[in-house]
C-alpha cells in the first residue's frame, strides 16, 4: 500500500495504461481485459489488473495535470516496481492538420510548466518518451494499420487559457497538441530509469472549434488503445 494507492504488492502489473479519467481506466479494463479485479478507489482514482491475450497488464487514472500523474507514477514505479508507464490521454490540436480522432505518439513533450525548472534550479531539462516504447507503438501501429503523427507536444498547466493565441508559438516551433501530463510522466520515469510513452487522441481543435463530449472522452479512443495495449 501507498499514499495514494492501496494494492498490495505483487496486485499491479508492471506495464501499466495510464488514462487521466478514472473511468476511462474502468471502460479500458472493462472493454479490453480479462480476470479484472479491482486493486485501488482511493480518491475515486480506480486502477485495475487483468490479462490482455495472456499477458498481465494493469490501468490506472491518473487525474489531471503534472503534480498529479507524478503522485501515480512516483508511487507506482518506487512503491509497486511499475516498469512501463503508457500515458492514454485526450488532447487539444493545435495544428491545422491534425485532426479530430488523430492519434499522436509523443516523442517528446514541451512544457510551459516550471516544475522541470525548479527540479533543474533553472535548467531545460528535456523530456522524451522512452525509445523501447516509442519504437514498439510506431511498428504496432504500421501493423495494425493505424494512422498516427509522431511529434512533440505541449504539457500545459492550463485547460483554460487567458489568451488562446498563446499556442501559436508552440504551433509555430511543430508542436502539434496540448495536454496536460506527458511532461510529467517522461521527467518522473526518466528519474527512476523506467520506461514511459504518452500516447494521445485528438478530443478538441483550438483550431476549429470542435469539443468531443464527456462520454466521448471517457469509452472511445479505441486505436489509441489498442497500440497501447501491445506494449506490454
Ligand atoms: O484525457 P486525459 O488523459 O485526462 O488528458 C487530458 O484531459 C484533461 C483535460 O480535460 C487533462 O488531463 C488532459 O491532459
Ligand atoms: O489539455 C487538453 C486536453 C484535451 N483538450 C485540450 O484542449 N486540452
Amino acid at each position: 500500500m501507498s499514499v495514494h494507492i492501496n494494492a498490495k504488492k505483487g496486485e499491479i502489473a508492471e506495464t501499466i495504461l495510464l488514462p487521466g479519467d478514472p473511468l476511462r481506466a474502468k471502460w479500458i479494463a472493462e472493454t479490453y481485459l480479462e480476470n479484472i479485479s479491482c486493486y485501488n478507489e482511493v480518491r475515486g482514482m480506480l486502477g485495475y489488473t487483468g490479462t490482455y491475450k495472456g499477458r498481465k497488464i494493469s490501468v490506472q487514472g491518473t487525474g489531471m495535470g503534472i503534480p498529479s500523474i507524478s503522485i501515480y507514477a512516483h508511487e507506482l514505479i518506487s512503491e509497486f516496481g511499475v516498469k512501463n508507464l503508457i500515458r492514454v490521454g485526450s488532447a487539444g490540436a493545435i495544428k491545422q492538420d491534425v485532426k479530430m480522432g488523430d492519434v499522436i505518439i509523443a516523442m517528446a513533450a514541451s512544457s510551459s510548466s516550471s516544475l522541470n525548472r525548479n527540479r533543474f534550479n533553472g535548467g531545460d531539462f528535456a523530456p522524451t518518451a522512452s525509445f523501447n516504447l516509442f519504437d514498439k507503438a510506431i511498428k504496432t501501429a504500421r501493423d495494425q494499420k493505424i494512422s498516427f503523427k509522431a511529434g512533440n507536444v505541449l504539457s500545459s498547466d492550463f485547460f483554460y487559457t487567458d489568451d488562446p493565441l498563446d499556442y501559436e508559438k508552440w504551433a509555430a516551433y511543430n508542436v502539434l497538441c496540448v495536454e496536460m501530463e506527458a511532461a510529467g510522466l517522461y521527467s518522473i520515469a526518466a528519474k527512476h530509469n523506467v520506461d514511459a510513452l504518452a500516447i494521445l487522441t485528438i478530443s478538441d481543435s483550438l483550431i476549429t472549434g470542435e469539443q468531443s463530449t464527456a462520454q466521448e472522452r471517457e469509452s472511445t479512443f479505441n486505436n489509441m488503445i489498442k497500440i497501447a495495449l501491445e506494449l506490454g
